[in-house]
């Protein structure tokens, strides 16, 4: 079978390779496993809670309606937690879409989120619907997110996939095609241009890249193999993470403690301004990720 429901997840295995797979937990619709011809290609946590008592570290947790913690006093999402709601809700499974490829779809809205929370946005007066579409193709894995206004109150949110890729040894790993983007330092709270043609981990990383082109393929590159190709729909902020030595032995939930240097956060979203939705409009972003590719080297003057 293609799709096995559990109480609390959801496997989907490729109908054409029985070595390729993904696991999706209903809790935060978390996508916590992504099997690639054998090989695990996400970064979760030993420690990781899949009980719903926390938001899971690991895997790809689902950030909205704020990424981080809202700043401004007078803005909607300012009472709620760090990246909102979303990854700490239990999601509807809303069954299989399409047979080949294999896409399965999952559902939020405001009477899945604990009222407690859900109140802290707006009061409590914004409807929604989230879809979640998880599709595997032979080749590709693809998490897309359609976001509904459903209610007569207009509303801003930011959208992201906080992905955590597993790598092998994050100082062997490069990420490509971010130079020359604006570039906001979360550590240092600065903004500059990245210069760098690549960029390489060998301390704390936490840096958002704004208004990246979408023809530009984020890849994960080690030691001239390409692990991760990342195409982007709609979702131009790629935030780059890596909490290092002294953020990851802070977090409870993290383990290894070595385990920092076996993952690296790519996450495509819509993080460095709102997206504003009036009643009944949709707004839908994806992310592509292929487990190999040929290193391409975009910049603003050349692409080769
Ligand atoms: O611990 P959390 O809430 O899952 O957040 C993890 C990290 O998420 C990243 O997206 C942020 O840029 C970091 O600043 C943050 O530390």
């Amino acid at each position: 079978m293609a799709v096995e429901e559990t109480d609390t997840q959801v496997i989907i295995t490729n109908p054409s390779d029985p070595n390729s797979s993904v696991t999706i937990l209903k809790y935060g619709a978390t996508v916590i496993s992504w099997i690639y011809k054998g090989e695990e290609k996400l970064w979760l946590s030993d420690d990781a809670k899949l009980d719903g008592s926390k938001p899971v570290r690991g895997g790809i947790p689902l950030v909205f309606p704020v990424f981080g913690k809202c700043k401004d006093a007078s803005h909607d999402t300012e009472p709620l937690p760090q990246h909102g709601f979303a990854r700490n809700s239990t999601w509807q499974f809303l069954g299989q879409v399409t047979e080949s490829p294999c896409a399965v779809q999952f559902g939020l809205g405001p009477e899945d989120v604990d009222q407690e929370l859900y109140k802290k946005w707006g009061k409590g007066r914004h409807d929604f619907t989230l879809v979640l579409t998880v599709t595997l193709a032979d080749d590709t894995f693809t998490t897309q997110i359609e976001v509904e206004n459903t209610g007569a109150s207009t509303f801003e949110f930011n959208w992201l996939f906080h992905t955590y890729y597993r790598v092998e040894d994050v100082t062997d790993s490069l990420v490509t095609n971010l130079m020359d983007s604006t570039c906001y330092d979360q550590l240092l709270a600065t903004t500059y241009q990245e210069k760098a043609p690549m960029l390489s981990f060998h301390e704390e990383f936490d840096r958002i890249y704004k208004k990246v082109e979408e023809e530009k393929h984020i890849q994960i590159v080690d030691k001239g193999k390409v692990l991760v190709t990342l195409e982007r729909e709609n979702l131009p902020d790629a935030v780059v993470w890596n909490p290092w030595i002294e953020k990851s032995k802070g977090m409870a939930d993290f383990a290894p403690k070595l385990g920092y240097m076996n993952m690296l956060c790519i996450e495509p979203g819509h993080v460095a301004d709102f997206i504003t939705l009036t009643r009944g409009e949709k707004w839908i972003a994806s992310q592509k990720i292929t487990p190999f590719g040929e290193i391409r080297v975009q910049t603003d003057i050349y692409s080769v």
